[in-house]
Formats: structure tokens, sequence, C-alpha cells
């Protein structure tokens, strides 16, 4: 089961309260103070922040609310967290988070950026109406786009996120800024899932090598992230141009962590898909037999039949193996995961591994996970069963079958199961019989919280009133 965070003592109290500190991004918020970490020869690769708060509530003892939105790929989302003056999390109702999805996400308005910013307006009333009418205006809002919006270009995607601007300013009392409505770079958004499974599993002021990593499996993007020793993030190698820093230092609760984080943009898994049927071409050994149609993503249609022969796990295998470039791209570092990417050494910071998002929900879908609990422990080896049963099963057989996967998904559902199992046994290295435990939510003393990168994000848009 998962540890509980105990209640703090009152001698922890006085050590946290001082300095929260968490992630920060390049758009540092006022009202931050820079301190100044150990010098350090540092690497290119190497981002030093450091942040404190002097006071984790601007309303003296009083609660403290953040509203973030998740404007993902697949859907948007929005939640509102309240905090007590020592950064725990209180109520609202009887949750511990107000949490409301809907979809379709940001970029399905690619072209409308109006209709984009109209369609968090339900979410947005509904956020609003939690937080105390006096609060409002000290309440922050912020709005993070991940790899739908960046997958859309940054013309389009500009566009997107003004409307959403005009919307908060125009349209809600609470306190937005424009930097704080962006397009979460992948490295922010696995820094931020990180902190939020250990701020909930009570594990931030811990030893690095007592936090757990974090993978989240998004449609456009994956991410991984973990805390490494002092030696290991020394060790970071140079950035090539344009690669992403691989280390992100962060000072939370008293204690300095090197976290790696990287994110894979179109090995999400409605963009991994896109990325398989290119691999193989139309005709695809993980289609299940007797679908014939297309498949939209990024703009853009895929034709797609299945193969005369039926799918087969094997022969999936082979064309997952291929579109995640395993054995294609030379690694330049000491160790990589695939494309070329470093793969942070691993160490004890990587041990347990906590994986959300689309891997929870295709194992619920699969029937190898209870979808009505809030974490499972599960082996990858169970995704590759799962995925030899899939791809023996005929679409026309799959709504029995599988009562739970949506009409839209049913002829994706061996491809999904095959490229979950290579991307964490060939992309991560991941033993295949090693325990990883899939989340959706986290119980956090006696609720049960979201598994997800925006709790991350309000940790540090509070520590900056
Ligand atoms: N219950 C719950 N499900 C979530 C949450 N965030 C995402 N999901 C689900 O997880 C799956 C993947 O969502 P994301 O990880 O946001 O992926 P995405 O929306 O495609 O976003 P990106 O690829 O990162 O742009 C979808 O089925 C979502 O419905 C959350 O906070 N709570």
């Amino acid at each position: 089961m998962l540890k509980r965070p105990g209640r703090m003592h009152e001698d922890k109290i006085q050590k946290y309260r001082g300095v929260i500190l968490v992630i920060s991004v390049p758009l540092l918020l006022i009202g931050f103070v820079l301190l100044l970490l150990p010098s350090r020869s540092p690497s290119e690769s190497i981002q030093e922040y450091a942040i404190s708060s002097r006071k984790a509530s601007p309303n003296g003892g009083g609660k403290t609310f953040a509203v973030v939105f998740d404007a993902g790929s697949s859907g948007s989302r929005v939640h509102v967290y309240c905090f007590d003056q020592y950064m725990d999390l209180i109520p609202i109702g009887k949750e511990l988070e107000l949490f409301v999805q809907l979809k379709p996400g940001l970029s399905a308005y690619a072209n409308n950026p109006q209709e984009a910013a109209n369609s968090l307006q339900s979410l947005l009333d509904k956020a609003e109406s939690v937080v105390p009418r006096d609060l409002r205006s000290r309440t922050p809002v912020r709005v993070g786009a991940t790899a739908g919006l960046r997958a859309l270009g940054v013309e389009a995607s500009d566009r997107i996120l003004e409307a959403v601007r005009e919307l908060l300013k125009g349209r809600s009392r609470l306190k937005s800024e424009p930097e704080g409505v962006t397009v979460l770079d992948g490295t922010q958004e696995g820094a931020y899932q990180w902190v939020t499974i250990n701020f909930l599993l009570g594990n931030l002021g811990k030893k690095y090598s007592n936090t757990v990593g974090v993978v989240d499996l998004g449609g456009g993007s994956v991410q991984m992230a973990y805390a490494i020793s002092e030696e290991d993030a020394a060790k970071a190698p140079r950035l090539s141009d344009g690669e992403d820093t691989y280390v992100k230092d962060m000072y939370l609760k008293g204690r300095n962590y090197h976290l790696y984080v990287h994110s894979y943009l179109r090995y999400g898994l409605l963009a991994a898909r896109a990325e398989i049927l290119k691999a193989s071409g139309s005709v695809n050994p993980c289609i299940l037999v007797g679908y014939e149609g297309s498949y939209k993503y990024g703009g853009v249609n895929y034709p797609v039949s299945a193969s005369p022969s039926g799918s087969s796990m094997n022969g999936c295998r082979r064309v997952a193996l291929k579109a995640l470039k395993v054995n294609e791209t030379t690694c330049t570092h000491m160790k990589c995961t695939f494309g070329g990417i470093w793969n942070g050494g691993g160490g004890d910071g990587q041990k347990n591994l906590f994986v959300a998002s689309f891997f929870f929900d295709r194992a619920a879908e699969a029937g190898f996970v209870n979808p009505n609990q809030p974490v499972a422990t599960v082996r990858p080896a169970e995704f590759e069963e799962a995925a030899k049963r899939a791809c023996q099963t005929k679409l026309e057989d799959a709504k029995s079958v599988y009562p739970h996967v949506e009409e839209d998904n049913r002829p994706y559902l061996c491809m999904d199961l095959v490229y979950q199992y290579t991307l964490l046994v060939d992309g991560f290295g991941i033993d295949p019989w090693q325990k990883i435990t899939l989340v959706k939510k986290v119980k956090y003393r006696n609720a049960f919280v979201e598994a997800a990168w925006p709790l991350g994000s309000a940790i540090e848009a509070i520590s900056a009133l």
C-alpha cells in the first residue's frame, strides 16, 4: 500500500514553513527569492534553480486556493486545490480537490481560437464557484497546454493561448497573468508530475533514494522523471543544440534534488499510433482484423487496414520497435533510452516507478487492473500478456470481449498494449518482471488526489504569491 504522509510534527512545521521550494520554470513569477546554490561547475545540461517562498500562504493563517487547467491533447481538465499555511492540502467540500474534465482538448480547435477558449468556460465557472468570493482576486489561475498544442506549432497555439488569456481576464475574477497561460515544455510537465506524486506520498524532504520515479504517458508525449545522485547529475551529458535540459535542480522542503527529466514528443499513446502506422505502411500487423479505415492525428489522415492474416503480437512488436527507433539512433551518451536520449543513469530514485495516464487507462480497459482502484501494482510482462490476448481478437468480437474500450479505440487495442510494453521494456529498459505502480489517484490523508502534473504547478504558483 502507499505510504501515507504523516501529520507534520511542530519542529518539522518550522522547517517546512521556512522554505518550501518547488520547481521553477523559466517564467519566474514575482516575489520569488533566488537563493545561491552551492557553487558547482555546472554542465550545460543542468539548469540550477533555487526558489524559496518566505510564506506559503498570503492570507496569513488562512486558506490559499489555486486553479490549474491541464490543456492536454486528448482533453481539457481543471483542478482546484486549497492549501493551509503549511502547504498541506485541505478539503474543498468532501474532496481534496475539485477535478472536472471534458473532451476534446484545445488542439481540436486548431483553426478557431475563440471556440478553443470558449470550450474552457464551463470548467472555469465550476472552478470559480468553489473559491470563496473574497479570495478570488488573490487566487492564481494557470493554464498549461501540453503536447497537443506543442504539435500545433507556434502560430496556431499562440492564437489559442491569447484567446484563453482574454477569456480569463474578461470572464473570471481569478488572478490570471499572461505568463500563466503557456505551452508547458515537456521537462516542466515531467518535473511537475514528479513533484505531485512525491508530495502526495510525503516523500518531499526525504533523501533522493526515498523518492519515486514517474512515467506519464499522454496522448502526444511521454515523460520520465526521477531523482538522481549528485555524482550522476555531475555526469549529465553536455547538450547538443536544441536538446532539452536533462537535469533540473530543485530545492524542496529543505532538500536539494537533482531531477533527471525528459519528455519524448510524438511518443504519447495517440501520437505513437501515427509513428507506428508510418513505420509499417497502411497494412499494419497491429490492427484488429476486420478494420478498414483511417486514423487522424496532428491534422494528417493515415489510411489503416488490418493485415489479411490478422493482427499479431510479434509482427506488431517489430513495427513498434521500428517506430521507437530503439536500435537506429546512435547513443552518444553513457547509456540511452531511445532516440539517442540519455537514460539518466538509473539508480535508487528510479527503483519505484509510478506510471500514470494512458498506462492506467489501457490496463483497466484490457481487464488486468481494476478501474475503480486508485493504484495497481503490476509488471510490464502483464502488458505483454494482455497484448497477446488483444492481438488475437477480431474487431467484431472486441466490443463483447472489451466492453470498457471506447469504439474508436477498439481497432488499436493490440497496438496500444504492444506499444506500452515495448516502450517500458525496450524504450525505457525496465525489467519485464520489475513491479511498477500504475496510478490514477494517490491517497492523501483521508481522500484521493489525481496523479497529475497540475498539483506540482499549483504548489509552485502559491509559493510565488
Ligand atoms: N482521472 C484523471 N485522468 C487524467 C488526468 N489527466 C489525464 N488523464 C487521462 O489520462 C489520459 C492521458 O491524458 P494526458 O496525460 O493529459 O494526455 P493528453 O491529454 O493527451 O495530453 P498530452 O499528450 O500531454 O498533451 C487521458 O485518458 C486522460 O483522460 C487527471 O488528472 N485525472
